[in-house]
């Protein structure tokens, strides 16, 4: 069970400016005034004006031969530049001016420009503006040294997000003499860019949206990727049949999606004074006003995207409510997901009903937290119509406190609470059903085989049951650059990029072909005595608290996974699937969850991070390995990834990341 807290802002929020490509607007507090009038939130400027540009030129003009490399600008006087601070500057995008060639192979241009830039980049930040729009490299042999460049500005300047203007495909006519179309060259650029400068977690996207869109696997890959700023210029609407602008249903698809990014990238509308198209009426806000239409018009938010706003590409560590003692909020949380309980009920009610009706049935909860499972199991009884005698068993003294409470005014005295270990719990009846939710993320991770095995000796020797039954762990490879850039960023902690992290994973995508997810095993319950060593069967010495060995809780699992198209890999996701009993069961899996158990909201994904993401070309193939490792006092992972490309009839390594071993995990004492 995850600890995850809702927080609601709910409502979609867009943020929608207008972007005014004119060099010698001075914006100001009316400016904005005037925009926020028509109903925009944000407007754009350029940092410079062309009393900058002409400057430029002339110097790049009067520069001399041995100048050429060493040459120095002065820096922005008050007539170069467009803006200044004031309370309007939040609602203020920045463009860095179009015509600074920095990437340029001509040596002057491109060392002037570079201190043009940082002047520009310099002022913005002085003036408090957060986010600014550099249009990306002209050259494709360009992109190393432009993103060199990017690296210095991020590291001069420590406030301004840095926005990186590319095309969300190049067009197939931009492509160079002699080189073949690829969907993918204007994300390869932007991956180039950001590998250079280290996943700076300021470094992010402005995404023009093209009227033509390419391929779906081109639109998801961007899903992944920092958009802070999505462009729609008036080319990409196309006239609806009273001739205002519209966008195809494609278009509204991607910007319904590209909004439910968090943060919500602000939405730029450009050169809607520019008649593309004759047939559509122009009036100056009937761009902004379509937009509008569709922002109110956006389909409402599922259950688990209202449950989970906030919690998008958050990382949290992994409860282990078996070390330590979970408090009341956290179990509120739990107890927000009726499907989880439900599901519960329905499998309690239906290993009743397979009972002899006329004899009573002794029911367990074992880490009842503040008590829904009872509640549910007591419902399940009465539905049932069996007589049951009713344990709760809880090792948190402070949730032990809780359910004492619940028995004396909710269940009238009906059940027996006991504050213990489930594994040195002695009961006075053998056990017929032992109801558990020790599930983490990853099915095992909370140690609920551990926690299981140790009390298993108290169930009936002859048809005792475990709720759930099995429980299984699955796991996929995937590119997720924005929690890579957070996990990056935690340098004091240098178990950061080891820690498997349960996060709602929203900023991904899964490389492997058609979404495959692998699983990597199961764990039964009860387990063939046999299995168990002799002292923990017997209750002797149990598991995690002395002697009683856990190798048999040990796994490994190796799969393989086809990638069809080049990108990175940055971790694991994880996933769970239990049966609970008979067919009731929980799955967390994106494919079967709305099978099995639709709008569940416990679970979170778990993530398994890679310290060095791995690159990988188009067709390769990702060998995982992946262990549950045990000893007696502690339960942890490791994982490693491997890629291959096929030469022929030969599988030729591309190369392997460390060994990555979560060892401050899993504490079983
Ligand atoms: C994930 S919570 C579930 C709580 C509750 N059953 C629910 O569904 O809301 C797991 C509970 O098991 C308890 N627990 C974990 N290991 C235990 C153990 N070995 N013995 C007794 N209780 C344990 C924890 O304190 C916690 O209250």
């Amino acid at each position: 069970m995850d600890a995850h807290q809702p927080t609601d802002p709910g409502a979609s929020l867009w943020y929608i400016g207008n972007h005014l490509p004119t060099p010698d607007l001075t914006i100001s507090g009316q400016t904005l005034e005037d925009e926020t009038a028509q109903g925009y939130d944000m407007i754009t400027t350029f940092i410079t004006n062309t009393n900058f540009r002409s400057r430029i030129n002339q110097v790049l003009l009067n520069a001399t031969a041995e100048k050429r490399t060493h040459m120095r600008i002065d820096s922005l006087d008050a007539e170069e530049v467009t803006v200044h601070p004031g309370d309007h500057i939040s609602q203020v995008i920045g463009f860095v001016s179009p015509w600074l060639e920095f990437d340029s192979d001509d040596l002057l241009v491109s060392h002037v420009s570079k201190q043009a830039l940082l002047y520009e980049l310099d002022y913005a930040g002085f003036c408090g503006i957060g986010n600014v729009v550099i249009s990306g490299p002209r050259k494709k042999e360009n992109v190393p040294r432009f993103a060199q460049i990017i690296s210095t500005a991020l590291s001069a300047n420590g406030y301004a997000h840095l926005l990186i203007l590319l095309p969300l495909a190049e067009k197939p006519s931009c492509t160079a003499e002699g080189d073949e179309y690829d969907e993918f060259s204007a994300w390869d650029t932007w991956n180039t860019i950001r590998t250079v400068c280290k996943y700076n977690p300021r470094l992010s996207l402005a995404l023009q949206i093209p009227a033509e869109l390419p391929t779906l696997h081109v639109i998801n890959r961007w899903f992944a990727e920092p958009i802070r700023v999505v462009l729609l210029s008036s080319s990409t609407f196309s006239p609806n049949p009273t001739g205002y602008p519209a966008l195809s249903k494609l278009h509204q698809a991607l910007l319904t999606k590209y909004t439910k990014q968090r943060p919500t990238p602000f939405i730029l509308l450009s050169d809607q004074r520019v008649v593309v198209n004759e047939k559509v009426r122009y009036e100056p806000t009937s761009y902004l006003v379509y937009i509008r239409h569709l922002q109110k018009n956006q389909p409402p938010q599922s259950t688990v995207e209202r449950y989970s706003s906030g919690y998008q590409d958050y990382l949290q560590t992994p409860l282990q409510p078996l070390s330590d003692n979970l408090e009341s909020i956290t179990y509120e949380v739990f107890e927000k997901d009726p499907v989880k309980y439900d599901q519960y009920e329905k499998a309690i009610k239906l290993a009743l009903d397979a009972r002899d009706a006329a004899s009573s049935t002794v029911v367990a909860v074992v880490g009842a937290g503040r008590g829904p499972l009872v509640s549910r199991a007591l419902r399940a009884a009465q539905a049932s119509g069996r007589a049951i005698m009713l344990f709760a068993i809880e090792k948190n003294p402070n949730a032990y406190v809780h359910l004492l409470r619940h028995n004396r005014d909710t269940w009238n005295g009906q059940v027996t609470v006991i504050k213990s270990d489930m594994r040195s719990w002695n009961p006075p009846f053998a056990v017929d059903i032992l109801v558990s939710e020790l599930l983490g993320s990853f099915g095992d991770n909370e140690l609920s085989p551990e926690c299981l095995d140790g009390v298993q000796r108290v169930l009936n020797p002859s048809g005792g049951i475990s709720i759930p039954v099995s429980y299984s762990a699955h796991f996929t490879p995937i590119m997720a650059p924005k929690i890579h850039a957070d996990i990056s960023s935690r340098k004091n902690d240098s178990e950061a990029a080891e820690t498997p992290y349960v996060v709602m994973l929203q900023s991904f995508e899964m490389l492997a072909e058609q979404k495959y997810i692998h699983r990597a095993w199961e764990f039964t319950h009860p387990l063939p005595p046999n299995v168990l060593s002799d002292s923990a069967a017997l209750g002797g010495g149990l598991i995690g608290l002395g002697d009683g060995g856990n190798d048999h809780n040990a796994r490994k699992c190796k799969a393989t996974f086809k990638v069809p198209r080049r990108g990175v890999v940055h971790g694991l996701a994880g996933y769970f699937e239990s049966v609970l009993y008979g067919d009731v069961e929980l799955s967390t899996r994106p494919d079967t969850i709305d099978m099995k158990s639709k709008d569940m909201i416990s679970w979170f994904p778990i993530f398994f991070p890679l310290k060095a993401p791995l690159h990988v070309p188009d067709n390769c193939e990702l060998d995982v390995c992946i262990w549950r490792q045990t000893s007696e006092r502690k339960v942890w992972y490791e994982w490693v990834v491997e890629a291959f490309f096929r030469n022929g009839g030969q599988r030729c390594c591309l190369g392997a990341t460390d060994l990555h071993s979560s060892k401050q995990n899993g504490c079983l004492m």
